[in-house]
């Protein structure tokens, strides 16, 4: 079992789309975190096919996405959320760059996802690569939108109390609730 205040908690994020964001509402309801929403000081092109060849050629050089988003007290919190889309089967470039810009020894680490169908892909191996002194806890991960077909927000109205119920059993489940 975990044990966190709330004061502790931060909630990370990236979403284009609002899936991801809408999932990390949930888990800030239900654990009362810190909400901050990784932004790039170059924000990714609004065409789909553009940034997903942007987003592979970033993947392919190891290039990392300088981010518009300080955290400036990060070692005031004990426990991190960590929330992505799985883009191109992988950690996105953004979250990449703040893992890698961040220091999270020694904190606990969760990670939670939206795809497209498709599931987690390599992401969790290289949260694990880029935070080998963290504890990094049972990640949640449910289908959100799929842009490629045109499906954006999928994650609302009752789809949304669908995933809110997952999430509120995933929390439970490791000990954060
Ligand atoms: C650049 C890009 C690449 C994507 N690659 C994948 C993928 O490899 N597998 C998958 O299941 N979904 C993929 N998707 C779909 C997103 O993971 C899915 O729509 C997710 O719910 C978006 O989250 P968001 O609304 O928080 O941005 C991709 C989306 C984008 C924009």
């Amino acid at each position: 079992q975990v044990e966190s205040d709330s004061e502790d908690i931060l909630i990370v994020y990236l979403s284009r789309t609002g899936n991801t964001e809408a999932v990390a509402e949930m888990i800030r309801d239900e654990v009362d975190g810190e909400m901050v929403e990784l932004e790039l000081e170059t924000p990714y092109p609004e065409d789909y096919d553009a940034i997903v060849a942007q987003v592979a050629r970033e993947n392919e050089t190891g290039y990392l996405p300088p981010l518009k988003t300080e955290i400036e007290n990060i070692q005031d919190y004990e426990t991190i959320f960590i929330g992505f889309p799985t883009w191109g089967m992988q950690l996105p470039p953004p979250m990449k760059s703040f893992l890698n810009e961040y220091d999270l020894s020694g904190k606990i680490v969760i990670p939670f996802n939206t795809n497209g169908g498709y599931g987690l892909g390599s992401s969790i191996r290289q949260i694990e690569e880029l935070c080998p002194d963290s504890k990094i806890l049972e990640s949640f991960s449910v289908r959100g939108g799929l842009e490629r077909d045109g499906i954006y927000l999928d994650i609302k109205g009752d789809r949304r109390e669908e995933v809110r119920a997952e999430a509120v059993e995933w929390l439970r489940n490791i000990g954060m609730q």
